[in-house]
């Protein structure tokens, strides 16, 4: 049996004001280290270790994954940063407050942007200042993988090649993997792992800074998941994430 440990990122400071963030680069809060401090402090005393880490580009994830593995006493381990583990991006609501959205628009209308399977927000303009083509950090990237708004389809097709390529021969080499990433882009990887249909992921929200264990068959079928720590806790938190888009 496979063990695969995902965690959402700790707080960030967009969390904190609630508003739409995607691939924009916010920072933690102190609420979010303390979440990702105690995420390390859990899987160590579960007695986990890891042999390789991923994340994403942003630091958020970075910096949530940083906290865990000093805690873990493991800051050596390496690390992949990839860009397909990045943030669902959020088009034309980067930046803009979600119950503000909500109130212009509708809670219908934000849940639909929020957490429909396939249909995306409004596109960023390529000329808008918010949009990361020109960012250095993406410099090795056609433009055209940019992207410049996603729907959660749009983000299981960019994920799952970083699943097949990198995290699946990753685990069944037998390294034991760490991914310190982000709600929508855990979304797309419990929804391919669990086979989740379109209309049931709708309901699903992934909490900040709690460690969510799968154990995987030898075909990397998941057999059961669990957050780690109290599970009531991950509950409330993962109920709080889904009321963010309300009026
Ligand atoms: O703003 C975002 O990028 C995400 C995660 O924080 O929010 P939501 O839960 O609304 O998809």
């Amino acid at each position: 049996m496979y063990k695969l440990v995902l965690i959402r990122h700790g707080e960030s400071t967009w969390n904190l004001e609630n508003r739409f963030t995607g691939w924009t680069d916010v920072e933690l809060t102190p609420t979010g280290v303390a979440q990702a401090t105690m995420a390390g402090k859990l899987l160590k005393d579960a007695g986990f270790d890891f042999d390789i880490a991923y994340t994403s580009m942003l630091k958020r994830a970075i910096h949530t994954l940083w906290y865990v593995l000093d805690e873990m006493e493991r800051s050596w381990l390496a690390i992949g940063k990839h860009w397909r583990l990045n943030e669902r991006h959020y088009g034309a609501l980067q930046g803009l407050d979600k119950s503000e959205t909500a109130k212009k628009y509708g809670d219908e209308q934000v849940l639909i942007w929020r957490r429909s399977y396939d249909t995306p927000p409004p596109a960023l303009e390529a000329s808008d200042s918010r949009c990361e083509r020109s960012d250095r950090r993406y410099e090795r990237l056609s433009p055209d993988d940019i992207p410049l708004t996603e729907c959660l389809k749009d983000t299981v097709e960019r994920v799952m090649p970083f699943w097949n390529e990198v995290l699946a021969p990753s685990i069944k080499s037998g390294k034991r993997v760490v991914v310190s990433a982000h709600g929508n882009s855990i979304r797309a990887l419990v929804k391919y792992l669990d086979n989740i249909s379109d209309k049931d992921i709708v309901g699903l929200n992934i909490p900040n800074g709690i460690p969510l264990v799968y154990e995987l068959d030898e075909s990397l079928k998941p057999i059961r998941h669990y957050y780690l720590g109290d599970a009531e806790a991950a509950e409330a938190a993962a109920a709080a994430v889904a009321k963010q888009g309300k009026a």
